[in-house]
């Protein structure tokens, strides 16, 4: 009786256990509309339609019945299993945010002592670890030794190690994760490790178990049945011991860092955290402490072990089987790479069927076939499920690398899987292997890194309620005086980070060139360059076409005919063109833009254009007219609501017109240039670049194509025109306010040239002070004043803030050259900003004119050159007539956006 009413007692209890249980399935489920999927037992959830050993293909077996988004229940936790590349992607890339945070995975949780390091964390935590371990992981690799140094280096090491097995069979396993970890050591750690030495030895050991460990039956039973399981005895308690020595030793070896640090020269990952530690030791929630140093350590050294010695064994072991396959790879290697020198990450290039082979081993050996967990970060409505918030995600990268519309032949070896047709590499965008594991988590989520502070945005308008649209640079620099020489500004919706002063602008542009060398948003030429010229070109693209077009342009000038006899042919032109206004009142505008412009027309077309020319007069119009109305309150609209005012009619609209007309124009001259093209005999711009697409057909990685020679030539005709002819009006404008100053400028040409040669540049080192009155111009005019956006190449962290890469940067260069600690007067016209008390030219590090860093104008020689010439030829043959006080002349611009446009004046010159 005893024993019936104690086993009675115990079936209540378990069915009130499996109640209680089916209850909270069912609560968890109400929560949203999840997606369906196999029905669950209580307690034990869908453990039964899971292969303990292979829980994936129990997974992907699933799909077929459910669909490729399905619940399936692990224990009592419903989990949303995403099964094909088109979903995967639809999640983690379209919807990077609401599926970006790490999911709950007990083993991961444990190893990582409740979720530290960057593989297992969330939130700022992960924001913080993820962020320094990109920049400091960034900035070892591009220091004195180059991670490639470091991984050629380490090449060599195993070559000879495996040299030392004379051809006699040996297990890779270790060769590999020795000499991969060593890469990983070399920047974490700072050293290498010998591959005998028994430390170093006994803590791969200790890696693989974990990793083996990670992966086996048990480790499922633990991810699935925590609490039970973290109670029983069995094999994945020795993850958690080996997990245990390798933080052991890596607290050793942050300890014997900590004595031997020196804070001014870091020497590796663990420095620069034990910096971190102690810059932030006084921050309340710093995530950088010894815990995190650990943990981040770790994870490190153990994905970036195991992941590729993983994959390279397995590779191996593809090439054992497809001996064919090693044959072309060594054919390969033999005839651009020789056996007489190191492979390098150039050489990858050019060898696109072993980068084709590299990729299919990593597609089909699909080493983290589930992925790592994933984690919803707010309610989302998702192919016509409504998933809450916090549900945990498996994005089933197996799916996506077996994926048939992706992969033709998903589950054989296949590298045609990566070329095309012609033999060469083709990118697959089911490409998702173990990168996507690690590095998706490291990269796809999206972040805005902490940004300077700033007024508060408005939804959509964003800070521009806190200006005047009309004076758009002169409120982003009245907010300065609140936020400090760097803040963030909301153009609508996107952060742009304002930088004020010449102090922070050479800290930038200078000391950070390579870093704020990226181009940012300008929609007005966006729209119609797309990236695809020198201006708007970022990357490879950009260098490659910035570094052609100064050379070019430089070989022109020391060519037949130099580019000094071309500036001073066409000053006499303008001397001809202005003496047929009789002393009379003319508008100089398209004089002086004809001028300028015609010394690009005779570089990049090959012919200069007489001033009358219709269809030339025509060209001018089109770029005068888009560069004031890019300075326009409608050019303001539309570089602040770009997409908006895109659709909505207004002058703005003519700026994209234009652009198109200007490019219809030059296209036709590239196609004269094309039917007459002697390769032998370039005789412009043009034609240099024709032959260089020519010259560049076979590189898979050349720049130079039909659509970036179009963009490029409108870049630089477009550019060397405007800016020219712009201040040359200014200059004239302050002339005529200055007497004195034209004065001074005529007794120096008088006195250096005389009035019976014409000026040259050897004339300019000569004459101080005409030279100080050109860059005083250049700077008062200060024609281009908040340059043209830029933004940050990669992750930086600047003057304390993190500025993620790709953001906005507006480099207000006005406020260089207008900063008082480095003019004495500026907000006035003086020449003697640049000459020092002995009357000498003195330059000024705050001249910003043509910006400064890696961006820095292209066409600074040429334009200083026309400058000198056009100024000084000018002045030597005419006199200003003023026909009204110069007191009342005003030479503050008319409008200022993209450029600083001066009052529309007319001029009267009588001839000297
Ligand atoms: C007084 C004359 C000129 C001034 C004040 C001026 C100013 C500037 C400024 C401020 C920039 C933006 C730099 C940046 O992004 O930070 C720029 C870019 C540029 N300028 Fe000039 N410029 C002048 C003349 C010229 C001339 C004559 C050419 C013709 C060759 C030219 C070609 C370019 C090009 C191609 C760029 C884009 C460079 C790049 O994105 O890498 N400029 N200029």
């Amino acid at each position: 009786m005893e024993i019936l009413g104690a086993t009675a007692g115990l079936l209540v209890i378990c069915v009130l256990f499996l109640l209680l249980n089916t209850i909270q399935v069912i609560q968890r489920q109400g929560k949203g509309k999840l997606p369906p999927g196999p029905t669950p037992l209580p307690f034990l959830g869908n453990f039964l339609q899971l292969k303990g050993k292979e829980v994936f293909k129990s997974l992907l077996e699933l799909s077929k019945k459910y669909g490729p988004v399905y619940t399936i229940h692990l224990g009592m936790e419903p989990v949303v299993v995403l099964c094909n590349c088109d979903i995967v992607k639809e999640a983690l890339n379209d919807n990077g945010e609401e599926f970006g945070a790490r999911g709950y995975m007990p083993l991961l949780d444990k190893m990582s002592h409740g979720g530290h390091g960057v593989i297992a964390s969330n939130g700022e935590r992960w924001k913080q670890l993820r962020r320094f371990s990109l920049i400091t992981l960034r900035n070892f690799g591009m220091g004195k030794r180059s991670i490639e140094e470091r991984i050629q280096e380490e090449a060599r090491f195993l070559a000879k190690e495996f040299k030392n097995t004379k051809g006699q069979p040996v297990d890779p396993t270790f060769y590999f994760s020795k000499a991969v970890s060593n890469v990983i050591c070399s920047i974490v750690f700072g050293d290498r490790f010998e591959y005998e030495d028994k430390e170093y030895l006994r803590l791969l050991d200790f890696l693989n178990q974990t990793f083996r460990g990670v992966s086996s039956v048990w480790g499922q039973l633990y991810n699935i049945f925590p609490k039970v399981m973290g109670k029983l005895p069995g094999p994945h308690n020795t993850i958690f011991q080996s997990v245990d020595v390798i933080h052991e030793f890596i607290k050793k070896r942050i300890n014997m860092h900590k004595e031997t640090l020196d804070p001014s020269s870091p020497r590796d990952f663990l420095d620069c955290f034990l910096i971190k530690m102690q810059q932030e030791k006084d921050v309340p929630q710093t995530e950088f402490h010894m815990l995190g140093a650990v943990n981040t350590t770790f994870d490190l050294f153990g994905a970036g072990t195991e992941t590729v010695s993983t994959t390279l064994r397995y590779g191996l072991l593809i090439l054992l089987k497809h001996p064919d396959i090693e044959e072309r790879i060594h054919k390969e290697i033999d005839s651009i790479i020789g056996r007489n020198r190191a492979p390098c990450i150039e050489d990858r290039s050019r060898m696109p069927y072993t980068d084709a082979v590299i990729h299919e081993i990593q597609r089909f050996t699909d080493i983290i076939p589930m992925g790592l967990p994933h984690k919803l970060t707010r309610d989302i409505h998702f192919q016509g499920y409504s998933i809450p918030k916090g549900t945990t995600v498996y994005p089933m990268l197996s799916s996506v690398l077996h994926d048939p519309k992706q992969f033709k032949y998903p589950y054989s070896f296949n590298p045609g899987h990566f070329i095309d047709e012609n033999g060469k590499f083709r990118k697959n965008d089911g490409f998702m292997p173990f990168s996507s594991a690690f590095m998706l988590i490291l990269s796809k989520k999206k972040h805005h890194g902490r940004l300077p502070p700033g007024p508060m945005p408005l939804p959509f308008i964003g800070n521009m309620h806190q200006v005047k649209i009309n004076d758009l640079i002169k409120s982003l620099v009245h907010l300065s005086k609140k936020y400090g020489p760097m803040y963030t500004f909301h153009l609508g919706s996107r952060p742009t980070v304002v930088l004020c002063g010449y102090d922070i602008l050479k800290e930038a542009l200078i000391d950070h060139a390579e870093e704020f060398s990226g181009r940012g948003e300008f929609p007005a030429v966006q729209m119609y360059s797309k990236g695809n010229g020198i201006v708007y070109g970022t990357g490879e693209r950009w260098r490659q076409l910035r570094r052609f077009a100064i050379t070019t342009l430089k070989n022109f000038g020391m060519g037949k005919r130099s580019l000094e006899e071309r500036v001073k042919e066409e000053a006499q032109y303008l001397i001809a063109e202005f003496r047929k206004s009789e002393g009379k009142l003319f508008d100089p505008t398209f004089g002086f833009s004809s001028a300028g412009s015609n010394i690009i027309c005779s570089l990049v077309f090959g012919n200069r254009f007489d001033y009358r020319d219709p269809e030339f007069l025509n060209l001018l119009y089109l770029i005068n007219n888009s560069w004031h109305l890019m300075s326009s309150t409608w050019g303001q609209l539309l570089f602040v609501f770009p997409k908006i005012m895109q659709l909505i009619p207004g002058p703005h609209r003519k700026i994209y017109k234009n652009y198109l007309k200007l490019g219809a124009y030059v296209a036709k001259r590239l196609k004269m240039n094309k039917e007459t093209l002697d390769p032998n005999n370039p005789r412009d711009f043009i034609d240099c670049f024709l032959n260089k697409i020519q010259q560049e057909k076979k590189h898979t990685d050349s720049h130079f194509n039909y659509e970036t020679m179009l963009k490029t030539t409108v870049n630089v005709f477009f550019a060397g025109t405007e800016t020219v002819g712009s201040t040359l009006r200014y200059g004239f404008l302050i002339l005529l306010k200055h007497p004195e100053v034209e004065e001074k400028v005529q007794g120096e040409i008088d006195k250096v040239i005389g009035r019976n040669r014409n000026p040259c540049m050897d004339d300019r080192s000569k004459m101080v002070y005409t030279e100080a009155v050109i860059y005083e111009i250049l700077r008062f005019a200060d024609i281009v004043p908040m340059s043209v956006p830029h933004t940050v190449t990669r992750d930086i962290e600047f003057r304390g803030y993190t500025l993620p890469k790709g953001l906005n940067i507006m480099p207000l260069i006005c406020t260089a050259q207008y900063d008082a600690t480095k003019f004495k007067n500026p907000s006035s016209f003086d020449p003697a900003h640049f000459l020092d008390e002995n009357m000498e030219f003195k330059k000024n590090e705050a001249f910003m004119a043509f910006s400064a860093g890696k961006r820095i104008c292209l066409g600074e020689g040429l334009a200083q050159m026309e400058l000198f010439i056009f100024f000084t030829t000018i002045l030597q043959n005419f006199k200003l007539k003023r026909l009204m006080d110069p007191k009342s002349i005003d030479i503050t611009p008319e409008s200022s956006g993209l450029g600083n446009i001066p009052r529309p004046y007319k001029l009267c010159l009588i001839p000297r």
